[in-house]
């Protein structure tokens, strides 16, 4: 039976020394994209390597295309794309002698559609990795994992280090990926305008918590921004923003859309409501106190 759930992931926690990752839940379907965003430290990169069994979770379970994945169950692991920073090849040998070496340890490894991939992403197989660019390398990463007919493809900052040319072709290429490919993409990136153009999903991660979930769409239509002279803002009811701060020329502050603002007709002439953008509602939602006026002098 086809399973329509790329994963699906429930109360899934770790706990280091120091940092707790707590009671992480969502599933993603094939053929959508969730971005994963957050501050530095948030979390991001823990949760991916657990999702990929790199860590072993403390608590909670990890479905991928409909099966249970334990940390050490290859089988299941061998259903997902994992591209993180570090680099896995062999320096010395060629793209295709390393694809031959590792697609060896994977059963369902399609030597012929590396090859294909290469061609279109315009990599040379006798090249070996130290000679590709940074660029480069992400495809030639990605032409791996793909030869391998993932489920799911986790990658953890991929755009991080590449300049804006390339980083716009390769969210194209994402986006072609899956609608061509039967597959769900997971993404943690810190340039939240990548996800602007292609995430279906969004998760924000703080501090180890999920603090939101949702479709891009229902993010976006959930916040707006406030902007006004700083002398009306003491006469603001406070429990309209989640959070403000100090600007040069008065305040600026993150607001939830919907009831909050509608009723406010005595002060809506003097302030200027504006769609915020991804990166203001990760700033906003992860200021610390509630409602914060930060930087108010
Ligand atoms: N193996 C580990 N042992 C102990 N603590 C760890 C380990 N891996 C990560 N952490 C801690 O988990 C926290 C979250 O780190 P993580 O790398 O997941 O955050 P991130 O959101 O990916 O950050 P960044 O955006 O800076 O890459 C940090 O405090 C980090 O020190």
């Amino acid at each position: 039976m086809q399973v329509n759930e790329a994963i699906r992931v429930e109360n899934l926690s770790k706990n280091f020394r120091k940092f707790n990752l707590s009671d992480i839940s969502f599933s993603l379907d094939k053929g959508f994209i969730m971005g994963i965003i957050g501050r530095n430290g948030a979390g991001k990169t823990t949760l991916m390597k657990l999702l990929y069994g790199v860590y072993t979770k403390s608590q909670g379970e990890v479905y991928i295309d409909g099966k249970r994945f334990y940390k050490k169950d290859y089988k299941v692991r061998q259903r997902i794309g994992y591209i993180a920073e570090e680099d896995r090849f062999l320096l010395e040998k060629t793209l295709l002698e390393n694809a031959k070496a590792f697609g060896s340890l994977y059963d369902q490894f399609d030597v012929d559609y590396f090859k294909e991939l290469l061609c279109k992403y315009n990599l040379d197989e006798e090249k070996t990795p130290d000679q590709l660019s940074k660029g480069m390398k992400i495809k030639f990463q990605l032409a791996f994992v793909l030869a391998n007919h993932p489920k799911l493809l986790l990658l953890d900052e991929p755009t991080g280090g590449l300049d804006p040319i390339f980083r716009q072709e390769f969210l194209g290429i994402l986006q072609g990926l899956v609608e061509e490919e039967n597959m769900g993409v997971i993404i943690s990136t810190h340039i939240t305008t990548d996800l602007d153009k292609i995430a279906d999903y969004i998760m924000i991660l703080d501090k180890g918590k999920m603090i939101s979930l949702s479709t891009k769409e229902e993010l976006m239509d959930e916040y707006r921004l406030i902007k006004g002279p700083r002398e009306i803002l003491r006469s603001l009811p406070k429990e309209i923003f989640i959070s403000v701060k100090s600007t040069n020329s008065g305040f600026e502050g993150l607001a939830h859309h919907s009831k909050k603002i509608a009723g406010q007709e005595e002060w809506l002439h003097k302030i200027v409501i504006e769609n915020p953008d991804l990166s203001d509602i990760l700033y906003y939602l992860t200021q610390t106190s509630y409602p914060k006026i930060s930087g108010s002098s």
